[in-house]
């Protein structure tokens, strides 16, 4: 990736090179430094075939070709590619004629630069998304993941996570923020790293903590000071923006930002500048924003707690990852993982699962997700004596964990159906004990989590039985 911002060319076009080189500074400043000036609109034919172009900034009075001729031939040629008219005429019958040729938008070179600057920025975010939705929309009917070696880390075979892959992968590379949502312990820092092996930026992935940050650790951390900022300070402190430049700056547990740091931060998304404390020289942000929360920022937001712009500047590219207890598939792929990895950190030899464990844990709510799990693994292994794995510590581990249990979800289709003779209630019930027991190896506690009772009303019901 060439790290220029858009990833496709912006052409203007016009004949004035002073106006070429003044829009480009201005562009420049708004962190867009891919433009490409063109002085003679004869040559913007060539232009479009050679380069990967998505925005045209036209003007209208030219030599050779008038701009309203070759809006209309852009237009009919290259539907993909945006055109912007950037007129010295100020005339409201001049500008409807462009937007019914088909132009994006219409602006006065002598009106205010932030309007056109907003104009421009407005079209590339536009383009942006028409291109990851058209990328998305391939990727997903061909069901593949161009690279596959960047999410090597996370375990799964689950449908949504894997469409998570593919959407991550499209917007990689784009410079706007990335919001992971998702309960503790699902994995979001992980969906983080992938992200950042993907975008192609040789900087590094710098990760920052804000829980527990006061608006001041907060703006240190990430802002450094100069030397002599406050007392005590008798060293410049870089910060881990700077850190992070070209490559990401990680912010974890961002639903925990005071009022004063969301401010700071929306200031620094919106203007992609900073001031180190102690310091009047801005510095540019040059790392992608990555942030992260397990809190609903929707609910955050709408209750005023988080603030709605920062709230919106930040969900333009964002995944949600499902909690653990939604994508039960990943079970024993995740199990095998953390009982190969555990053993190998403890020097043990790798332990066989029980064939129930994966039930038992099917049966589990798991609030600490993939985490929980995994400390549960580390747990069981490192008591573990024999072959076989004891699913002791599993039990306990799940009973510590509230008992969120939840009992298997209801078959799809009436087991009963193609039946002829209904068994009586009595002998259902009998039936449903003993498959319950035999699917659980004997062990009552998870016959009973299979079932959907209590244990000791399982175990009332074996004594009633047998007696
Ligand atoms: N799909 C997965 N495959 C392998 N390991 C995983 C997977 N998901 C999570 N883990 C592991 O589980 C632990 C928790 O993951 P991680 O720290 O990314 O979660 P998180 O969502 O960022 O949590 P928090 O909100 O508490 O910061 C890590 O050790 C991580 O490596």
């Amino acid at each position: 990736m060439s790290g220029r911002y858009p990833s496709f060319a912006i052409v203007a076009v016009d004949d004035e090179p002073a106006w070429l080189r003044s829009l480009s500074l201005v562009l420049e400043r708004a962190g867009i430094d891919h433009l490409v000036p063109c002085q003679d609109a004869r040559e913007l034919p060539a232009l479009l075939a050679r380069e990967d172009v998505g925005l045209v900034l036209l003007d209208l009075n030219m030599p050779h070709l008038s701009g309203e001729e070759v809006l209309a031939r852009v237009a009919a040629e290259h539907p993909g590619v945006a055109v912007i008219v950037v007129s010295g005429m100020n005339q409201v019958e001049t500008a409807v004629r462009c937007v019914k040729l088909g132009a994006f938008d219409y602006f006065v070179k002598t009106a205010e630069e932030d309007r056109l600057v907003g104009g421009v920025l407005r079209a590339v975010r536009m383009l942006e998304l028409e291109r990851e939705n058209r990328d998305m929309a391939s990727r997903v009917l061909s069901g593949t993941v161009a690279r596959p070696e960047a999410f090597a880390g996370i375990v799964t075979r689950d449908r949504a996570m894997l469409s998570i892959f593919s959407y991550l992968e499209a917007v990689a590379p784009s410079p706007q923020p990335l919001l992971v949502l998702g309960e503790s312990g699902v994995g979001k820092e992980l969906f983080a790293r992938a992200a950042h092996a993907l975008s192609g930026r040789p900087g590094p992935l710098v990760a920052v903590n804000a829980a527990g940050l006061d608006e001041a650790m907060f703006a240190d951390t990430l802002f450094g000071h100069a030397r002599g900022a406050f007392t005590g300070a008798d060293q410049a402190r870089r910060g881990m923006i700077e850190e992070a430049a070209d490559g990401t700056l990680f912010l974890d547990e961002i639903g925990d930002l005071g009022t004063g740091s969301q401010v700071k931060l929306l200031r620094l998304l919106q203007e992609g500048e900073y001031f180190p404390l102690g310091s009047d020289r801005p510095r540019r942000l040059q790392a992608r924003v990555i942030v992260a929360t397990h809190q609903d920022l929707a609910a955050r937001q709408a209750a005023g707690t988080f603030r709605r712009d920062l709230y919106y500047r930040l969900c333009t590219h964002q995944v949600r990852i499902p909690p653990l207890r939604e994508r039960k598939g990943d079970l024993p792929l995740l199990l095998d993982h953390f009982l190969e990895e555990t053993a190998r950190e403890l020097g043990k030899k790798r332990p066989t699962a029980p064939r129930e464990l994966v039930a038992l844990l099917g049966t589990y709510a798991f609030p600490g997700n993939v985490r929980e799990l995994r400390a549960m693994v580390a747990d069981a292994v490192s008591l573990h004596r024999e072959k076989v794995l004891s699913m002791d510590a599993f039990v306990a581990a799940i009973e510590r964990g509230g008992g969120a249990a939840s009992p298997g979800a209801a078959p799809a289709a009436n087991p009963f159906a193609p039946v002829e003779q209904l068994p009586t209630i009595h002998d259902a019930v009998e039936l449903l004990v003993q498959e319950a027991l035999s699917r659980a190896g004997g062990n009552q506690t998870l016959a009973a989590r299979l079932l959907g009772i209590t244990q000791s009303a399982l175990s009332k019901r074996l004594k009633a039985a047998r007696g």
